[in-house]
């Protein structure tokens, strides 16, 4: 497909926004497209400038440059259209703690704008999508953590958007209710609506069918999440010990890797010369730090980001 015919077809699409506070750069020329009945992740860690941009596209701040379109309509000039079409989670949701789970779905219903025959038959549809159907007399303020994630998203779900768009939805969720939450996206995603999520969990990046990796307000790479870990042009190593930081230090200090970090109770690195792979477990040995173990890895989100961020992060 021509990259005329992706933009016509694109449902959301970024072009060159940049958004400063002062001198942070919350966004710099960022630019990308998410097509129709797909989910699109803003991977990146606290401070990489996702809130600002899903801010932008509902029309929550101004953008100093750059254009943002809802199926070809700039969003700063389509505001019935966004009204309409187009749902928002952000990171806190208001729910109305003392209203009941029913109650809040019927009030958004209203707030949206629901009919009420409408309304009775996506309930019950957002009841099934959710589980919580057996909670529907419960207050929302008693509900769990995921459970009241789960509302915030059925009570936006409530006006049927084909477009949603979701700040963090799963921060400070348990993994299980994390997984219950990715399982109703994907449904929705197979039912045709397009969804923008951000998150800070790396893991999640493989449950989206295209990521933006956010860093410093610069999308430092945007493809499919299995496609990213070709970045990685060289062999990526871990190495394991009982006392990781001395062996990282040493790696770090001996001049061999271009790639070094420590994660957990490991050591992931790339060497500049290939051939030191044969005996750079021997080097380690000979010093007084004990190397239980160096296997070749695939590199993990985390990598990318890694080495993204070294190599990317500081292009103004
Ligand atoms: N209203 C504001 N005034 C000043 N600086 C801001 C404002 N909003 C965001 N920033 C700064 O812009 C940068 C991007 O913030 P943003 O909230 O978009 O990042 P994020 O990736 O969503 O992280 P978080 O999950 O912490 O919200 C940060 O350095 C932040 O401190």
């Amino acid at each position: 497909m021509c990259t005329s015919e992706k933009e016509a077809t694109a449902a959301l699409e970024a072009r060159a926004v940049s958004k400063g506070y002062g001198a942070i750069k919350a966004l710099s020329r960022v630019s990308f497209s998410v097509e129709k009945s797909t989910i699109f992740g803003l991977i990146g860690p606290d401070g990489g400038g996702k809130t600002t941009l899903i801010r932008a596209f509902v029309s929550l701040l101004t953008l100093d440059e750059g254009e943002l379109y809802f199926q070809g309509r700039r969003v700063n000039k389509s505001a019935d259209f966004v009204r309409s079409h187009v749902g928002y989670m952000p990171q806190r949701f208001s729910l109305y703690q003392d209203l009941s789970v029913e109650e809040n779905l019927r009030f958004f219903g209203r707030l949206f704008g629901v009919e009420r025959r409408d309304l009775e038959k996506r309930i019950q549809r957002l009841y099934e999508f959710s589980g919580l159907g057996s909670f529907t007399k419960r207050r929302a303020g008693a509900l769990s953590g995921g459970m009241k994630q789960k509302l915030a998203l059925s009570c936006m779900l409530v006006h049927a958007p084909e477009i949603i768009i979701l700040d963090e939805p799963t921060f400070g969720v348990d993994p299980v209710s994390r997984n219950d939450f990715w399982a109703i996206l994907t449904s929705l995603r197979d039912e045709g609506t397009t969804i923008l999520v951000s998150t800070a969990y790396m893991d999640e990046a493989y449950l989206c069918d295209m990521v933006g990796l956010m860093f410093g307000g610069k999308l430092l790479a945007v493809d499919e999440p299995n496609r990213l870990k070709s970045y990685y042009e060289v062999p990526l190593y871990r190495a394991e010990g009982a006392k990781a930081h001395q062996i990282y230090r040493f790696l770090d200090e001996s001049g061999l890797c271009d790639q070094c970090n420590l994660f957990g109770d490991g050591v992931h690195f790339t060497l500049k010369k290939a051939e030191d792979s044969k005996h750079i477990e021997t080097l380690i040995q000979s010093t007084s730090y004990t190397v239980d173990n160096i296997v070749r890895i695939e590199p993990g989100i985390e990598d990318l980001f890694l080495l993204l961020m070294e190599t990317k992060g500081s292009y103004t």
